[in-house]
């Protein structure tokens, strides 16, 4: 197992989310095989694996939903079994266990929200709209949600989970099946509530696009196991692969920039080269420095770096990665 073990810069603080051990078979079969994770608060984690990984069962335990069947859990400040009301005031949930109620308008799902949430009349009407003018709703909000789009559908479903103000949200894969465009607009809201708001989110994904967006900090989940854990970019130093590329005018000038870059790669064809690096600076500015010295005129740079779906195949061996959004 690869797992960077990250300093916390809040120390002092209590985690928003913290597990250790966790496990869950369903019979024979073992869904989470010791899970353990480490939240701050104000902070947003993405837990990346593809199809049947164990996201959404993990998202289940943490909530309160299912019970685990080993290791232990804190959830804002509250053990989940000992104290899982505490654990269930603290927390919003959004996802493939929708709460929307199709035949209701919009606005009228909010205020049973309200209702459920045991919020006055009055708070829970000003709560309502605010929401829906937050969600750019307000236009569909006396429409039944069964003419709704996708798109209208999640903002709608996650506008319900604040209605009871909670600290920290899950969103179990909260732009799967959304066009790109309704996509980016999920995650400025999501970017929004941890801004303005300074919750914790916990995010579900199989979108290598979206954990890189949003996340502080991804876990890539294998078969039940956190397999790595860190930042987008310290996730992406695990795997060699960087390069520079540089195109050139004429292929005399290629000629003098191969001899230069020792170990690099021409292409003939395309007047390029290929030159490994680390994505630093310092690399950078070595390149920069030979093509000054040797008077290269270099019509463009491109600096590589790999993706996290490169990330996934080198730490599973395996080729069937989460998805790219981008594709
Ligand atoms: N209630 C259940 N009973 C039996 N098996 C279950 C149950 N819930 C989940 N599983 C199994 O556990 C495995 C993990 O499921 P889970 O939904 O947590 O994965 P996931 O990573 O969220 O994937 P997906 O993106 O498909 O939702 C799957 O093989 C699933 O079939």
């Amino acid at each position: 197992m690869t797992t960077i073990a990250l300093p916390d810069s809040r120390t002092g603080t209590p985690p928003a989310i913290s597990a250790v051990g966790l496990r869950k078979a369903y019979g024979d079969k073992v869904v989470l095989n010791g899970v353990d994770l480490h939240i701050p608060e104000g902070t947003v984690f993405a837990l990346l694996g593809p199809n049947g990984a164990g996201k959404t069962t993990t998202v289940e335990i943490l909530s309160t939903l299912v019970p685990a069947d080993g290791g232990q859990a804190r959830v804002a400040g509250c053990d989940l079994v000992r104290e899982a009301p505490g654990v269930r005031d603290a927390i919003g949930v959004t996802g493939q266990f929708a709460a929307v109620d199709q035949l209701l308008t919009a606005e009228e799902n909010l205020l049973l929200m309200a209702d459920l949430e045991h919020l006055p009349r009055a708070e829970g009407r000003r709560r309502a709209a605010a929401l829906l003018d937050r969600f750019e709703l307000t236009e569909a909000a006396r429409k039944p949600v069964s003419t709704f789009s996708g798109g209208m559908r999640r903002k709608l479903d996650l506008a319900m989970t604040l209605v009871g103000d909670p600290r920290i949200i899950f969103l179990d894969e909260p732009t799967t099946g959304l066009d790109p465009r309704s996509r980016r607009t999920m995650w400025e809201i999501i970017r929004g509530l941890v801004v303005e708001q300074g919750v914790t989110v916990f995010l579900t994904t199989q979108y290598l696009e979206e954990a890189d967006q949003l996340a502080d900090r991804i876990a890539v989940l294998d078969r039940g196991r956190i397999v790595a854990e860190g930042t987008a970019e310290e996730l992406k130093r695990l795997i060699p692969g960087g390069h520079i590329r540089l195109t050139f005018p004429d292929a005399a000038q290629l000629d003098t920039a191969a001899q230069r870059f020792a170990g690099s790669v021409r292409d003939d064809e395309e007047l390029s080269l290929r030159i490994a690096s680390d994505g630093g600076i310092a690399t950078l500015r070595a390149v920069l420095d030979v093509l000054d010295a040797e008077r290269l005129r270099a019509e463009s740079l491109t600096q590589h770096t790999p993706d996290l779906d490169d990330v996934f195949l080198t730490l599973t061996g395996r080729s069937d990665s989460p998805k790219d959004s981008s594709r």
